[in-house]
Formats: C-alpha cells, structure tokens, sequence
C-alpha cells in the first residue's frame, strides 16, 4: 500500500457521508482511526496526553499500583509509564472493547520501555483496585452509566494510598444555556479547523448523544469529594473540555 492510501485508511472519516443513525461504540472501524479522532476531537488531547507523564512522576509511590482506565489504544497508559521511575510498580490498562486493546497491545510492543503493561479485558466496573498511587480515567467516565459513577469513584478512592491521586478527564457541559450554547460552537469551531465537515460534526453529535453523558464542573467536583479524594484541582480546561486532579491527602486512610 502507497503511503498516501495508508494514511487514508488512518483518518477519521466514519461520519463523512450521510448514515442511518446508529448509537456510537468503541469498535474496529473507531479503533483503526482512533488516534486521528481524539487528536481532532478534543480540544487539548496533545496537552493533557504529556501532562499526564509530568503527573505520574509527581504522584508515583514505590511499591504501588498504578491504573488506567479506559485505555483504549494506550496513548495515556504509555504516558504513565514513561512518568513512572520505580521498577517495583506495576502498570495495568483497562478497557472493555477487545478491538481497542488488539490494537493497544501493538502500541505498547513499540513503546522500548523497560516497565511491563498489563492489559486487561473488562469492564471498569468490575475491575478491583488496591494499593493504587496514580489513576488515570482519560475521557472514560463519561462513557460510564451515571449512576454507577459514584460507586467506581468510591473504589478507586478507597484503593488509593494517602498522598495518591485520581487524573480525571472528562467533555463537561454548563448549567448556563449562554456558557452551554458558547462552548459547544467553540468546540464544534475546533473540529471545523480540524478539516470536519458541519455533516460529519452533526451525525457524530447525534451518535454519541446517548452514549458520552457530560455533567457539571460542579457535580464532577462534589461527587469526588463524596467518594473519599480530599482535594480536586482543576488543571487544565479547553472549551468544554476538561482535566481534573483529585487527591487523597497524605495524612489520610488507605
Ligand atoms: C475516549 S476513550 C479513552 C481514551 C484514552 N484514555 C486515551 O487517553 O487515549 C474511552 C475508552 O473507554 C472505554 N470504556 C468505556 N466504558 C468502559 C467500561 N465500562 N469499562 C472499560 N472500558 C470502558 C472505551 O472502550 C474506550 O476505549
Ligand atoms: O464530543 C465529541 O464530539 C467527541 O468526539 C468527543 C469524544 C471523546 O471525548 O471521547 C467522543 C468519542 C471519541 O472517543 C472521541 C472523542
């Protein structure tokens, strides 16, 4: 195959011509165009993928186990792992669809780095954690039913040791109709710039109408306050797009 065809293959163009409304999902037609989507997607992705190595290497405790959930192709775990200095840590990426982690084995085999990746097979929900110093929920808890976030948020705070962390990413949305209606142009400008064309923002935003649920900065906040972290900093905004950092402080129970 000519470069130029491999390239192709690789751009996002799953919503370029008019389709039958189908509810988005994580699949292999997504997984092959996956990095070119986000990177096109979501306004500060490149910003917030190398902050989280500086976040990981500030956090990271020997001895401890380190988390990311949702991993899809591994852009975030590689991220921790190149952030991770302790040989006695362990790296383990989740993520329930197998077509994103046929292709994240891949990404991981390239990445020449000495720490071992786990990569796991399942849902998040019923994933255990212990023992967890840096937590990574990339632009995943949005894909998460609402009303089972609360009782992961609590796990995950729970296996995290004092003085760990929880980096939070998430598409947040406004309970200003004003701030709503403003973001949301800025971002669908974003994708404009990004080559999108108004058919292919339109059919994307119906897809992931029902599946990506965004909540408040406000609700966000609270609720990981709620489940046991014991301070949340926001590090980092783009448009509506958001990364949070919560922490358990070290005085604190594991
Ligand atoms: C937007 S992508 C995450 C991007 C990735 N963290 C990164 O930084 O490139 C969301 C991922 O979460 C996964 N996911 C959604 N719900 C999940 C669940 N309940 N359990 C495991 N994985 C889930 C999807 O399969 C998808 O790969
Ligand atoms: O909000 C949008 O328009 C998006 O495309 C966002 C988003 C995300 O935030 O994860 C949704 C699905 C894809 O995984 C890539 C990007």
């Amino acid at each position: 195959m000519t470069e130029k065809k491999q390239r192709e293959q690789l751009t996002d163009r799953l919503f370029a011509h008019e389709q039958p409304h189908t509810d988005f999902r994580f699949d292999a037609s997504v997984a092959r165009v996956f990095p070119d989507m986000i990177r096109r997607s979501v306004p500060g992705y490149t910003t917030i993928i190398p902050m989280i190595e500086v976040i990981t290497d500030q956090y990271v405790q020997p001895g401890s186990n380190c988390y990311d959930l949702g991993c899809s192709l591994g852009a975030s775990t590689l991220a921790m792992r190149h952030g991770i200095r302790y040989d006695d840590v362990t790296l383990t990426g989740i993520d329930n669809s197998a077509d994103m982690l046929e292709r994240c084995e891949h990404y991981v085999a390239l990445d020449d780095h000495p720490l071992p990746v786990t990569l796991r097979c399942e849902d998040i929900l019923d994933s255990r954690f212990s023992n967890a110093s840096v937590t990574t929920l990339n632009f995943t808890l949005q894909f998460v039913a609402p009303e089972r976030r609360e009782e992961l948020l609590t796990r995950i705070a729970s296996a995290t040791r004092p003085g760990g962390v929880l980096i939070l990413s998430e598409k947040i949305r406004f309970e200003s109709a004003l701030e709503q209606d403003t973001q949301t142009r800025l971002h669908h400008e974003f994708k404009r710039a990004n080559g999108y064309s108004d058919l292919e923002i339109s059919q994307k935003r119906a897809a992931i109408e029902r599946v990506l649920i965004p909540e408040t900065l406000q609700q966000h906040r609270e609720r990981l306050i709620h489940s046991g972290f014991d301070q949340v900093i926001l590090w980092y905004q783009c448009f509506n797009f958001v990364s949070l950092l919560a922490i358990k402080s070290a005085g604190s129970q594991a």
